[in-house]
């Protein structure tokens, strides 16, 4: 899952498609991952020390990337404006000047990788496990799946109104962020003083919020370890900021769409062509993100639509 979200991205916000420089990339860009979550002590042949340099190379792939993007931007204009990094060359203020410098492009990109990858590879690999566990779910996420299938011509990519269709698979997405958050909680800085259940947050005070103590609350969620997908039809009944898998407020995640558009073609494509039987227990730790403690093991089969 997680190469297929770092191919997602590549191929759609980079432009970079498949061959050894997006191998050679993605080798280097999980060695550099591993490292993000270490102690920072910089000896050779540790974690840190792997990460660093991974890194090193990953910018310079990206400044190869950058390079080339900028002589396809000269002969092309307009047109080679297809992906996020050609976007970016490509702003200017008033006097036409470049407001974003090269630096700040490859910055920007690789926020946008490790932003994009671990969670949404995170987001499928749970809803596949729990396909596997509940028939009836599956059942109902085949049938609205199998619709879609069914009213296009074969072969024909989906489409953004296909996509607009998926809402009971979405919900079941929601529920498996309720339940299993990619990101478990996140920083802010308190910009006045709060009084918060008796206890004075003085301002300028950091603070952590934690996905889990509104997803979990059974004021806000009835019997929250039950999973229910049926609870997101009515969404007004959520409280503001009480379902934050992509956070809340001008700093919410912006690949919210993105990361909404990946997961359900990519659940559509699994459903309607395969089905599947977990062969691993249903535990899971985080690191920080949650992975199955052994991995995802099925056993899979293709499916015929009829
Ligand atoms: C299921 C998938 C995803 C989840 C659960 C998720 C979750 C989050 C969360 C919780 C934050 C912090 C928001 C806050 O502080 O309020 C965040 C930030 C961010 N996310 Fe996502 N994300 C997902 C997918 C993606 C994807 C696919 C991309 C890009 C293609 C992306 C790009 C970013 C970026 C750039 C930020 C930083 C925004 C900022 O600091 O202003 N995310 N995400």
């Amino acid at each position: 899952m997680k190469t297929l979200t770092f191919n997602i991205i590549c191929s759609l916000l980079f432009g970079l498609e498949r061959g050894k420089q997006r191998d050679q990339f993605l080798d280097s860009f999980q060695t550099m991952i591993k490292g993000m979550w270490s102690v920072p002590i910089n000896l050779p042949l540790t974690r840190y020390n792997r990460s660093l340099r991974a890194s090193a190379k990953i910018q310079n792939l990206l400044k190869e990337i950058v390079h080339k993007k900028k002589i396809e931007f000269e002969q092309n204009g307009e047109s080679a404006r297809q992906d996020l990094i050609s976007c970016m060359l490509g702003m200017v203020d008033e006097d036409g000047k470049k407001v974003i410098t090269d630096k700040e492009i490859i910055h920007n990109v690789s926020l946008v990788m490790v932003a994009g990858y671990d969670t949404s590879s995170v987001l499928i690999t749970f809803i596949i496990r729990l396909l596997a566990n509940e028939p009836d779910i599956c059942t109902a996420v085949l049938q609205e799946q199998k619709e879609i299938a069914k009213s296009k011509p074969s072969g024909e990519a989906l489409t953004w109104e296909d996509v607009s269709k998926m809402k009971y698979t979405w919900k079941v997405a929601m529920e498996t962020l309720r339940m299993f958050p990619p990101v478990f909680g996140g920083f802010r800085k308190a910009a006045t003083d709060i009084e918060y259940d008796g206890y004075l947050i003085p301002k300028e005070w950091q603070i952590f919020w934690v996905t889990s103590m509104t997803h979990m609350d059974n004021s806000i969620f009835p019997e929250p370890t039950k999973f229910e997908p049926s609870r997101f039809e009515n969404q007004a009944s959520v409280p503001p900021y009480c379902f934050i898998p992509f956070g809340g407020g001008t700093r919410i995640c912006p690949g919210y769409e993105f990361a909404r558009v990946e997961t359900l073609v990519a659940i559509h494509y699994l459903v309607t062509r395969f089905s599947w039987k977990l062969d691993s227990d249903n535990f899971f730790s985080r690191d920080p993100m949650p992975v199955p403690t052994q991995g995802l093991l099925v056993q899979i089969w293709p499916r015929a639509l009829s």
